[in-house]
């Protein structure tokens, strides 16, 4: 079966983006089967030139396919951030329940109606020749007063889905990757994996 490797290291991506692949015919492999790739540098100032960084590393060190997921969350009120940022948000040695209070504490004050947010991820294949396929996708909401619910990961308990009302971490991981950000991402980019998988020769 073919093998593509997720070069992530966040778990909570893990699980989503595994769930989103079963029934694939593909042996999805995780970087916990290649301890000797170390920790890589997100220099990049774009999701996609961090989702590029982190995907390229991982395709030359393994020869496999590698796919990257660079995402993160944007507040209006905050001029975007946390952004790019967003996993390291409160700093050196930063927490989901770190940065979930940091961003609690730049909101205080906020009137709901500017509270707007959204989740953003950029999902890119790498070969290991250097060929790609990007993928992206966004999820509107805004940013509760307080946290509610317990699935999900990082932002979750605070992010609220603009349809449904719910917060994230309130939602199924089915619920969640029907309308996430990353699930939209990994559907545009299965749509164009058939053509993807027969140029790079797999
Ligand atoms: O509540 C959330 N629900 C989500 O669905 C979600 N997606 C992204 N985020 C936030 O954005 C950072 C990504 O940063 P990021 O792409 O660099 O990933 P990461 O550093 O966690 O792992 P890696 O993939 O780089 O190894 C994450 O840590 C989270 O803080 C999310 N928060
Ligand atoms: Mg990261």
């Amino acid at each position: 079966m073919a093998a593509v490797v997720l070069a992530t290291r966040n778990k909570g991506k893990i699980a989503e983006l595994s769930q989103m692949l079963e029934g694939f015919e593909l042996e999805v492999l995780g970087l916990d089967a290649f301890p000797e790739i170390g920790e890589i540098e997100e220099t990049g100032t774009t999701f996609e030139e961090n989702a590029r960084i982190k995907a390229q590393a991982v395709a030359q060190a393994t020869g496999l396919v590698a796919v990257a997921d660079d995402s993160g969350l944007e507040v209006d009120a905050i001029g975007g951030a946390p952004g790019v940022y967003s996993a390291r948000y409160s700093g050196e040695g930063a927490t989901d329940a770190r940065n979930n209070a940091k961003l609690l504490g730049a909101l205080d004050g906020v009137p709901a109606e500017r509270r707007t947010a959204r989740f953003r991820c950029v999902m890119l294949a790498c070969a290991p020749g250097g060929e790609e396929l990007v993928a992206d996708g966004a999820w509107e909401g805004h940013i509760a007063e307080a946290p509610r619910g317990d699935n999900g990961f990082g932002y979750d308990p605070l992010f609220v889905d603009l349809e449904s009302g719910r917060h994230s971490a309130e939602l199924t991981r089915e619920e969640k990757n029907a309308r996430s950000h990353r699930g939209k991402a990994l559907r545009r980019l299965l749509a164009d994996w058939p053509a993807f998988w027969t140029r790079v020769g797999r």
